[in-house]
């Protein structure tokens, strides 16, 4: 029997047990497959930290948000890991491979250790929509669904005061959060990483819903650049890898909007709400499909290869091809989305 090893690693996206259920379901009735967890993604492999993941442990869990294995941003290729470490670790519980779960650090990792020679095979996940060879990341559609109804609320509220509503959302370098969100909620004005503004332009879009009585409504991207600034606001130091921890250019926009137009305005930061929760049924298909699929892969000895939607169907793609590119809004998006504005 096939024993196979399974991590989820970065950010947690809903999402992540549907894959998990659809991985060790499908290998335990189709391929003759077995499971084990590795818990807090790479951080389990290096410090071998394991669960079994019997078919009872994963009963009912596709519903759920989070990850039954936790997670981490450890790197796998710090000083207490590398090929030798995690090779190691295959080893002592007599893997034949790894599903790595994860986004493009994750997965940019994965193929590290792929090339090494370590058995890989990819899952793409994050709410960020942001990795280029899959139509879509799971974990994606709910943040957009859980953005817009956040939304929604502010809008309500907004109408009341005859004020300028500002969301913040999140999704790194990436606006697909922003744009769909935006658009769902009828937006009138959406800011993204991808597209420079300058401010007066907002202001104008800002003014003009408001000349026409409705509360204006602006959803901006967690790394959008206004025109004549250099980089994405980041005041809140470096992430856990080095990273610029993003989030609060909705604050700074309050502030500047508000002089510019003279209504008031209010800025609310989604956050992590954004990743929490039961993910859409959307989602849970979208998963559970990926993790049926990796299994697939491992069984047929797939290694180094993502599993990837193309679509309406599931495919693989090698793992070096996967995490070559970002998949950023194109401007054809943008230019569609900005007919509504103001
Ligand atoms: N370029 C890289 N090379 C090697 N390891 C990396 C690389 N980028 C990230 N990693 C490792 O993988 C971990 C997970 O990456 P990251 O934090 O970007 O999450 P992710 O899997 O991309 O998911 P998300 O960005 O959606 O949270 C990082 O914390 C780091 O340890
Ligand atoms: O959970 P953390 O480390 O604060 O990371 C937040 C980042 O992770 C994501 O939620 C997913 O990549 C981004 O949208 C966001 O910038
Ligand atoms: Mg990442």
């Amino acid at each position: 029997m096939k024993r196979v090893g399974i991590l989820t690693s970065g950010g947690d996206c809903p999402g992540l047990n549907a894959v998990i259920r659809g991985a060790v379901l499908s290998g335990e009735q189709t391929h003759g497959c077995e499971f084990i967890g590795f818990r807090d993604g790479w951080r389990g492999v290096l410090e071998d930290d394991t669960l079994p993941l019997p078919r009872s442990a994963v009963r009912g869990i596709s519903r759920l948000g989070g990850t039954i294995l936790g997670t981490s941003r450890t790197n796998p290729l710090s000083e207490t890991g590398g090929h030798a470490v995690v090779s190691a670790a295959m080893g002592r519980h007599r893997l034949a491979g790894l599903i790595a779960i994860g986004g493009e650090g994750t997965l940019t990792a994965a193929r590290i250790l792929s090339d090494s020679g370590i058995n890989v095979i990819g899952v793409p996940k994050t709410i960020d929509n942001d990795l280029g060879a899959t139509d879509y990341t799971f974990g994606f559609d709910t943040a957009v669904q859980t953005a817009t109804e956040a939304i929604d609320r502010l809008r309500t509220t907004g109408e009341s005061h005859h004020r300028c509503m500002i969301a913040e959302v999140m999704g790194r370098n990436a606006g697909w959060i922003a744009l769909h969100a935006g658009m769902a909620a009828g937006a009138h004005a959406i800011l993204i990483p991808e597209h420079r503004v300058p401010l007066n332009q907002i202001a104008a879009w800002v003014s003009s819903a408001h000349d026409r009585g409705r509360a204006p409504l602006v959803v901006v991207a967690e790394a959008f650049v206004p025109a004549g600034q250099k980089a994405p606001y980041s005041p809140r130091g470096l992430d856990t890898f080095g990273r610029p921890r993003l989030g609060g250019i909705a604050m700074l926009l309050e502030q500047q909007l508000q002089e510019m137009t003279g209504i008031e305005t209010r800025a609310t930061v989604l956050g992590h709400i954004q990743r929490g929760g039961e993910p859409t049924a959307f989602d849970r298909v979208l998963a559970t499909r990926l993790g049926m699929a990796a299994t697939r892969a491992a069984a047929a000895g797939g290694w180094g290869t993502m599993v990837s939607l193309r679509g309406t169907r599931i495919s693989t793609v090698d793992l070096g091809v996967a995490v070559g590119t970002v998949k950023v809004v194109p401007e054809s998006r943008y230019r569609e989305a900005r007919e509504l504005f103001g």
